[in-house]
């Protein structure tokens, strides 16, 4: 695969001297969906304004299909779209003069097909004459990404493009995003939901505090998903860990009056039966057992926690 956007070392501090970004090195891959994950204020919308340069880098460099952003910017904002987060569209305009307009404000040449494809993709073929005041809060999402795809983007950045949105309709989202990426657009997107980020990215990005803390694929981090801890209770405290149960690797958990056993839920064997069968040989006795399992959520933000530390 190669990289469609590549940033490195990119800094951004606003004039009231706010370090938005830190130093952040990321490659995004051509046809990838990636989904940046990060508290409020952390740099997602400023890394993204960023890349479409809107906003201006204080340092470091980025590309988008190989033009520099500053110094290509044409080349480069030609490849890009834009979803941003708030809904910002002409009351009076009808769908399609929005979107057809949007297409001739990046120079193209007017093709009535391609916005017929584009709002046919998007199910708003039909609204085709409504004014967009008369669209629903959906619909109206909607008409903003046909708008961004109206040049023929490579890459289209949806900025959080299911913030306060009901149920129903995020997973009409994360559909069109999955027909856009079978149709070979590269899709970043924000999000605070990770729900979202689980069902719809190929690979997870974490900001916190304007520095990118991890970029992983899904299924990886789904892995670690797969990690579940067994707690057992002990009826009396115990002073160390016997060497007969050194190959379980053991923790303590508070007060020593329980053991936490760690174990991938994927895997054949547990180890668990044996386990409890070697407890009791040890002369351990056990008064209650649970499990819990590390989430996506938990992980997170166990990061996020351990940057602001
Ligand atoms: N134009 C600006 N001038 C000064 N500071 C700004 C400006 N825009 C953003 N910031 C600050 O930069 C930091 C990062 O903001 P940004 O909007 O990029 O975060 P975010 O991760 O998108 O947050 P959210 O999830 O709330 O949208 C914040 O502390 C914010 O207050």
């Amino acid at each position: 695969m190669t990289a469609i956007v590549s940033i490195k070392g990119l800094r951004k501090a606003y004039a009231s001297g706010m370090e938005a970004l830190k130093g952040v090195d990321l490659d995004i891959e051509e046809g990838e969906i990636l989904a940046l994950l990060g508290p409020n204020g952390a740099g997602k919308t400023t890394l993204i304004s960023t890349i479409c340069g809107i906003t201006m880098p204080t340092s470091g460099s980025i590309t988008v299909g190989g033009h520099d952003t500053l110094k290509g910017y044409r080349g480069a904002r030609q490849l890009i779209g834009l979803v941003p987060q708030e809904i910002s569209l002409e009351p009076f305009e009808t769908v399609w003069s929005s979107v057809s307009f949007s297409r001739g404000l990046f120079g193209k040449r007017r093709d009535d097909a391609k916005i017929e494809a584009i709002l046919r993709q998007l199910s708003l073929w039909d609204k085709r004459d409504a004014k967009t005041m008369e669209l629903s809060g959906g619909m109206k999402r909607r008409v903003l990404i046909a708008k961004a795809l109206s040049h023929e983007p490579r890459v289209l950045f949806l900025d959080e493009p299911t913030a306060g949105v009901d149920v129903e309709l995020r997973k009409d989202m994360w559909e069109t995003v999955a027909q856009l990426k079978a149709d070979g657009v590269t899709i970043i997107l924000t999000t605070h939901y990770i729900e979202e980020a689980e069902a719809i990215a190929d690979r997870v990005g974490v900001i916190s505090g304007g520095r990118l803390l991890l970029v992983e694929e899904k299924a990886a981090l789904m892995q670690r998903m797969g990690r579940k801890t067994l707690s057992i209770e002990l009826t009396e405290p115990l002073e160390e860990i016997p060497d007969s149960l050194g190959l379980y690797d053991l923790e303590f958990g508070p007060d020593k009056t329980s053991l936490l056993y760690t174990y991938d839920r994927n895997a054949e064997r547990t180890g668990i039966a044996r386990l409890i069968g070697d407890l009791t040989e040890a002369g351990i006795v056990l008064s209650d057992i649970a499990t819990s399992q590390s989430s996506l959520e938990e992980i997170f933000v166990g990061l996020v926690k351990e940057d602001g530390a």
